[in-house]
């Protein structure tokens, strides 16, 4: 299997390569599990975070959740928002707007439930996530934040992919390649 080395501090992860379509193959990035490189970005994200006043952490299921609850701790912030893929039962008024990311060929939501909507109204928040590449799901987060009254200060990743990575309105640590 073809990889792609990410490098990252100290720390160094062999990518396999995945073919999206005729014209597209992505380095795999599944934070999910790796808790070393999670604690390590989250240290490096916190730093970035030491003159900025905000209230809530915002992340996208799946793969930023643990990613967000690390920074959180580094923060101090002892509460942050998850934005689902699925509306649930137990959800109470949720908000939604649709999603398109660049992993997911199918139409997707971004769901908040409406009590975690009501705790952000009027709040700094900041969105994080693990990658951040077509910006779609980037985008869906602030509508969303958008539509709960918050207001968004800093757009937050470990990894700018492909054109992502020429954006100045998010603050990641390292680029990630697209690959053909
Ligand atoms: O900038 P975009 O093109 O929107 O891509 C970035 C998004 O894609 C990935 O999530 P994914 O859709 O793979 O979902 P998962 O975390 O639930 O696996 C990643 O965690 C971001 O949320």
């Amino acid at each position: 299997m073809q990889t792609y080395q990410l490098t990252l501090g100290p720390l160094t992860r062999q990518l396999p390569l995945i073919r999206l379509n005729a014209t597209t193959s992505i380095a795999s990035f599944v934070l999910l599990g790796d808790a070393e490189l999670t604690d390590y970005a989250a240290r490096q994200l916190s730093q970035r975070l030491t003159t900025t006043k905000f209230d809530y952490l915002v992340t996208m299921e799946s793969k930023g959740i643990p990613l967000a609850q690390a920074l959180s701790q580094a923060t101090n912030h002892p509460r942050f928002i998850v934005l689902r893929k699925n509306r649930k039962d137990y959800m109470q008024h949720p908000l939604s707007e649709p999603v398109s990311a660049i992993t997911t060929s199918t139409p997707q939501q971004l769901v908040l439930d409406g009590t975690d909507a009501a705790l952000i109204n009027h709040k700094r928040v900041i969105i994080i996530d693990d990658v951040i590449s077509s910006g779609g799901s980037l985008t869906a987060a602030n509508a969303l934040l958008h539509q709960a009254g918050a207001q968004v200060v800093k757009q937050m990743a470990i990894l700018a992919e492909g054109t992502a990575s020429q954006r100045t309105d998010i603050d990641f640590l390292a680029p990630l390649p697209l690959f053909g």
